[in-house]
C-alpha cells in the first residue's frame, strides 16, 4: 500500500512536470496602446477635443433670461413704482449670489436648471407679499414668510403649506432674526393708513427697527435686500406726476408721518447699508395697489368703494374729492417687483 501510494507521487509529479505556464506577454505588447495613440497625431486630436470641451463648458454663456443675470440695467416700468438704480455690488466669490450673479460665467452646463434661490419675504402671509411668495415659489426657488399677523393671515399661504419649499414663521421684525438667505424682500408693515394710523408708535418703530433687523441680516450672510417703500414719500407732493428724482412735500408731525417718515427712513437705511456696507439693494416705491386677498375691510380706496357697492350704499369720497392717485393691479406690482 505504501509503495502505491509512492508511485502515485510519481505520477503527480510527472503530471506537474508537465504543465507550461503561459508564456509571458512581451513588452511590447504593453507598450501597444500608447503607441498606438502616438501614431497618426492621434493624441493631439483627443486633446484638443478635450480643449474644446472645457471651453464649450466654463466660458460659454448659458441661455437664461437677461433679468436674472448680469450687472442692474435701468428696467423700464410704469409709473406706478419706481426705485432707485444702485450699482450693483459685485462679490469676490459667492456660490449662492442673489440676482445679480447666480448665473454669471455661464458655470452652469447646458441641460441643467438654475439651482433655487432661498428667499426670506417678511410680510409675506399679507395682501402683496402672499402673491409675490406664489410668483417666487412658481419660479422654483425656496421661500421663508416671516409674518407677525397683524394685517396677514395664514389662509393667503396656506395653499404652500406641505410644499418642502415653503416655510412659514410667525416672528416680528421688531425683534432680530437669523436666517441664511440669497435674497430678502422686505415687506412687513401696515399698509393702508386705517391699519398704520392704530398704533403709530408701532408703525414707525417696524419701519425702523424691523428694517435695521434685515438690512444687518442682509449684510450677515450677503443676501440682496429689496425695500417696498411708498408713494406716500413724497408726502403732499407738488410735482404730479412724480419722479424720482423729487424729494417730496412730508409734514413730519402729521397723522401720516408714522408711516411716511418711517419708509423716508427706511430708505435711507437702506441706501447708507448699500453705500457704507456693501449690501446690493432694491427700492420699490409703491403706490396704491388693489387685487385679489384685499381685505373687505382694508380700508384703502378700492376696497372701501368696491364693499359699498356691494352693499348698494353710496360711494364715500373723503375731502373735496380732487385728491389723485395712481392705481396698479397686484401682479403688475408683483411682475415688476420681482423684475428689478
Ligand atoms: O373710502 C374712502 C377711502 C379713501 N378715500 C380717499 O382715496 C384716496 C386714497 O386713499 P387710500 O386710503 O386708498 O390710500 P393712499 O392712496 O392714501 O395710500 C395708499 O397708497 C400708497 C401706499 O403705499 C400706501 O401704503 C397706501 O396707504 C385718499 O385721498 C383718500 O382720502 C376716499 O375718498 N374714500
Amino acid at each position: 500500500m505504501g509503495s502505491e501510494l509512492i508511485y502515485r507521487g510519481h505520477d503527480s509529479q510527472l503530471a506537474t512536470d508537465s504543465y507550461s505556464p503561459k508564456p509571458i506577454k512581451p513588452w511590447f505588447a504593453v507598450t501597444q496602446p500608447i503607441r498606438y495613440m502616438l501614431r497618426e497625431q492621434r493624441l493631439v486630436f483627443v486633446l484638443v477635443g478635450i480643449a474644446i470641451a472645457t471651453l464649450f463648458f466654463t466660458v460659454i454663456p448659458t441661455s437664461y433670461p437677461a433679468s436674472y443675470g448680469g450687472a442692474r440695467g435701468h428696467v423700464a416700468i410704469s409709473d406706478s413704482l419706481s426705485y432707485y438704480p444702485v450699482e450693483t455690488y459685485q462679490r469676490a466669490y459667492n456660490p449662492r449670489v442673489g440676482f445679480g450673479a447666480v448665473n454669471s460665467g455661464g458655470k452652469i452646463p447646458l441641460g441643467l436648471k438654475r439651482k433655487g434661490l432661498r428667499i426670506v419675504v417678511t410680510g409675506g402671509a399679507g395682501f402683496v407679499g402672499s402673491h409675490l411668495v406664489d410668483r417666487l415659489i412658481a419660479r422654483g426657488d425656496s421661500v421663508i414668510v416671516v409674518d407677525n399677523f397683524f394685517t396677514g393671515r395664514k389662509e393667503n399661504v396656506m395653499h404652500h403649506f406641505g410644499n418642502p419649499n415653503f416655510e412659514l414663521i410667525r416672528h416680528d421684525v421688531v425683534e432680530p432674526l437669523l436666517l441664511e438667505v440669497d435674497q430678502i424682500y422686505h415687506l412687513a408693515c401696515p399698509a393702508s393708513p386705517v391699519h398704520y394710523k392704530f398704533n403709530p408708535v408701532k408703525t414707525i418703530k417696524t419701519n425702523v427697527v424691523g428694517t435695521l433687523n434685515m438690512l444687518g441680516l442682509a449684510k450677515r450672510v450677503g443676501a440682496r435686500f429689496l425695500l417696498t417703500s411708498t408713494s406716500e414719500v413724497y408726502g403732499d407732493p407738488l410735482q404730479h406726476p412724480q419722479k424720482e428724482t423729487y424729494w417730496g412735500n412730508v409734514n413730519p408731525i402729521g397723522v401720516r408721518s408714522c408711516y411716511d417718515e418711517g419708509k423716508r427712513t427706511a430708505e435711507t437705511l437702506t441706501m447708507d447699508y448699500h453705500r457704507g456696507a456693501g449690501v446690493e439693494v432694491r427700492i420699490a416705491r409703491i403706490f396704491n395697489t388693489y387685487g385679489p386677498r384685499m381685505c373687505i375691510d382694508d380700508g384703502r380706496v378700492v376696497s372701501n368703494f368696491v364693499a359699498q357697492a356691494l352693499r348698494k350704499e353710496p360711494l364715500t369720497v373723503y375731502g373735496d374729492g380732487k385728491q389723485t392717485r395712481s392705481f396698479q393691479f397686484v401682479s403688475d406690482l408683483v411682475r415688476l417687483t420681482e423684475t428689478i
